[in-house]
């Protein structure tokens, strides 16, 4: 089922969470609302779900105008981080209680497909244990079960692994991509998590003070961010004071293209890993302030010339100590006008 935005913007009292967000979400596709905390992506989904209505702009499912059309008409399935399962059922009992109420199934055929279920979220054989007898993680897997149980047209994801701890997380949104690509139903999926909207989704929309600053697929906005704000927000980025001169970013006596940028201040940015120390050649000087060891590589702390603390990804087994001098050898940067 494809979903349509067009134009929605949404008012609490006086405050603007949503505004003026326009966007086409295909069938079959798995779109990431990624944004840092208040920028509206809850928002957008329970307007989505019919939680919530817009105060203006329309939302569509298909072809049909769904904007004021009741929750449980719009064949939407969600889980939510908090969005707790019923301590007192079964497992089992928790996947069929959406289907029962529901109705036009009989008994036999709602155990059958609770099986089903339990099959599909890969947790064969827990049907007759209790929520508070299986892991957080398995509690969400349950979750998505029961959200599918209603073959739901549309699924609308919030923060459902935000409770969980990073080694089940990552777990977890593999084993949703893989479920997605078995059952490739519309889906939604909000987080503040970088790392979980580009390894999880087919297309990521960047979301800031309820408007979107930018939506592409994972390459696409990790290979040109739109603005420094996109850039800071997906990962580190180290950021040089420059100015642009006919079409060329200058930082110190280092050149960067900056094509299309008008002259006049702006800064350049680039992340640990577009960065390499080398002894000397182009680049932009800098001093090392200390060297931090990790399982695979060795970051780098330094200090450029203009005063910048940056940081850089070396290798495992670059020779490298405190105080010493250097240049920063540019890979990749990116400038923006301040
Ligand atoms: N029912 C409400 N009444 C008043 N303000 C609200 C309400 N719901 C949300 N807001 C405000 O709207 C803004 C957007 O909230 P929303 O929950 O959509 O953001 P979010 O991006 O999902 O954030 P988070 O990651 O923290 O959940 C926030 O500033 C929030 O305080």
């Amino acid at each position: 089922m494809k979903i349509s935005l067009q134009a929605v913007t949404k008012t609490f009292e006086t405050f603007r969470a949503v505004h003026d967000v326009s966007l086409d979400i295909e069938s079959g596709r798995l779109v990431a609302l990624l944004g840092p905390s208040g920028s509206g992506k809850t928002t957008i989904l329970r307007m989505v779900a019919g939680l919530e209505f817009p105060d203006r702009g329309r939302i569509f499912f298909g072809r049909e105008d769904a904007t004021d059309i009741a929750i449980r008409d719009r064949g939407v399935g969600f889980v939510f981080q908090h969005y707790a399962l019923f301590p007192h059922m079964s497992v089992s009992q928790n996947i069929a209680f959406g289907m029962e109420a529901r109705g036009g199934r009989s008994k036999a055929q709602i155990r059958e497909r609770a099986r089903e279920l339990l099959s599909v979220v890969r947790l064969d054989g827990l049907g007759d244990r209790y929520p508070n007898q299986i892991s957080g993680g398995q509690r969400q897997r349950v979750a998505l079960a029961r959200a599918l149980a209603v073959d739901p047209s549309v699924l609308l994801l919030d923060e459902p692994f935000g409770a969980l701890d990073a080694a089940v997380r990552r777990d977890l949104r593999r084993w949703l991509r893989e479920l997605h690509e078995e059952m490739p139903i519309t889906t939604l999926f909000v987080t503040h998590d970088q790392e979980e909207a580009l390894d999880l989704a087919d297309e990521v929309v960047i979301l800031d003070q309820g408007g979107i600053v930018q939506r592409g697929t994972p390459e696409e906005v990790t290979r040109r961010p739109a603005s420094r704000f996109v850039m800071g927000f997906l990962g580190d980025a180290n950021s040089f004071s420059a100015t642009v001169e006919g079409g060329q970013a200058r930082v110190g006596e280092f050149r960067w293209p900056a094509p299309g940028l008008a002259d006049g201040p702006a800064d350049l940015f680039a992340r640990p890993r577009d960065l390499d120390w080398a002894k000397a050649g182009p680049g932009i000087p800098a001093r090392v302030l200390r060297v931090l060891d990790r399982p695979d590589s060795r970051r780098v702390v330094a200090q450029a010339q203009g005063g910048e603390t940056v940081e850089l990804d070396a290798p495992f087994d670059l020779a490298i100590a405190r105080g010493e001098e250097g240049v920063l050898a540019v890979s990749r940067a990116q400038v923006f006008a301040r």
